[in-house]
């Protein structure tokens, strides 16, 4: 089966040893707490979707963003692979306010909920919050179970 890659972006913002995470109320990924993104559009850049989207579903604006690292997702049995690109920064205008897809929160970083997050979060946050870049492939058999990952720092 030929398969199909899909471009993503996921923005994780910290304020200090805080982390802001939205509680997804509909669609994918519905009942986790995930970083703030989603699909870019065919006329943006990741960067430009990464900003649209952390505004459309968190109220922040956001000038800078950086790259954090590169995931790659695979369904056993779906032909499409999400290619999510991560970005983060502490440099951010606003407050975080509820929108139709999210709920955010403050967390302390001792305090992350990996439980009700995506199970691969808790291999590649400790990259993220130590500001190492990443990159990784995680092969899901539906939406709990990795059957298999490669992630490894990037320079
Ligand atoms: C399979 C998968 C997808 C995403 C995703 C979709 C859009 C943005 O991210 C994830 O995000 C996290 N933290 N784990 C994830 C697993």
């Amino acid at each position: 089966m030929m398969t199909k890659t899909k471009l993503y972006t996921l923005a994780l913002i910290r304020n200090n040893s805080d982390v802001l995470l939205g509680m997804k109320k509909r669609g994918f990924g519905v009942g986790r707490w995930n970083g703030f993104g989603g699909k870019v559009h065919s006329n943006e850049t990741v960067l430009e979707a990464a900003k649209r989207e952390l505004h459309e579903e968190s109220g922040l604006i956001v000038n800078e963003l950086q790259e954090a690292g590169l995931l790659k997702f695979e369904f056993i049995g779906e032909p499409e692979i999400m290619e999510v690109h991560v970005f983060t920064t502490n440099k951010f205008e606003g407050t975080p306010a509820e929108s139709e897809e999210m709920r955010p929160q403050w967390f302390p970083i001792s305090e992350i909920p990996f439980d009700d997050m995506w199970p691969d979060d808790i291999l590649w946050f400790p990259f993220l919050l130590k500001g190492q870049k990443f990159s990784g492939y995680f092969k899901f058999k539906g939406h709990s179970e990795i059957l298999d990952y490669t992630l490894e720092p990037e320079c």
